[in-house]
């Protein structure tokens, strides 16, 4: 009977008493820890096997279970991430100046600050003041109603889910919060989503322009993974969020009921 000390020596292929290495078959061995973590190994008791071996078994931890077995929806989720990564990437053509849309960079930008939340709610601010019409003053409030919520929002999923921008990404965007620094998902995506449905639907525009504020949505999306700032996903999941946003405000609009003093005019 060895000693534990020379147990663990010839386990772990240590030198004994004469300075010569031993090392002990891992496979013979049925008593050690290391036995049973080797074991897991052997094709006769992976976890497909062991649904027909006898209940004395020892079980697998769950977490040796997962490795051995993902689930289809680990699967899927992986690949999903993995042609994400390598789209957004590719699509990342203004990202830098050098990149091979890099000269487009600067009007990237542009397109950028059209869907920031300072000059959209700046505007709005400004808008509400200079209006003096009881129904435009009830739409432009809910529309800055709408812009603090989306930044809120925003804010609190990409708090939560904290995944970092894109490595081609170039953090020189103006005014950010410090949830800025992460990606998931696009705030100017659920803005211009959220932005153009609201316009959309609370003012009348011509055919054109109803056209083109889609348009700006689409582009000021798009331009996300141009720039390299964020992901597919990011922008994909940015844009639906904004239109559930979007239904939220119609869902709990501010009317002069609401917010009488707001309404005094
Ligand atoms: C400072 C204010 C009022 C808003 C921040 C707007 C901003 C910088 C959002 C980040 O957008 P992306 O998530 O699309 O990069």
């Amino acid at each position: 009977m060895p000693s534990p000390r020379v147990t663990r020596a010839a386990n772990s292929g240590s030198p004994n008493a004469n300075g010569r290495f031993e090392f002990m078959s891992l496979m013979t061995n049925k008593t050690g820890a290391s036995d049973q973590a080797s074991a897991r190994h052997r094709p006769s008791d992976s976890p497909v096997h062991r649904k027909d071996s006898s209940s004395s078994q020892q079980q697998l931890p769950e977490e040796d279970c997962m490795k051995l077995n993902p689930s289809f929806l680990g699967i899927a989720l992986r690949s999903l991430l993995a042609v994400d990564l390598w789209l957004s990437k590719k699509m990342g053509v203004c990202a830098r100046e050098g990149s091979s849309w890099g000269s487009a960079r600067p009007m990237m930008k542009l397109v950028e600050i059209s869907g920031h939340g300072i000059p959209w709610i700046a505007g709005t601010i400004y808008c509400l003041y200079r209006t003096d019409s009881y129904a435009g003053r009830e739409v432009i409030l809910n529309l800055l109603f709408a812009l603090l919520l989306d930044i809120i929002l925003v804010g609190i999923v990409k708090g939560i889910v904290k995944r970092r921008r894109p490595t081609q990404n170039r953090m020189d965007m103006f005014a950010t919060f410090s949830v800025d620094k992460y990606s998931f998902p696009s705030g100017h995506a659920t803005r211009a989503a959220m932005v153009s449905r609201f316009m959309l639907n609370h003012l009348v525009l011509a055919v054109p322009v109803r056209i083109l504020v889609m348009l700006w949505a689409i582009v000021v999306s798009l331009s996300r993974v141009m720039l390299g700032r964020h992901n597919v996903t990011d922008v994909l999941f940015g844009y639906f969020m904004g239109h559930m946003q979007y239904s939220l405000v119609e869902y709990f609009w501010l009317s002069p009921n609401t917010l009488p003093a707001l309404f005094k005019i």
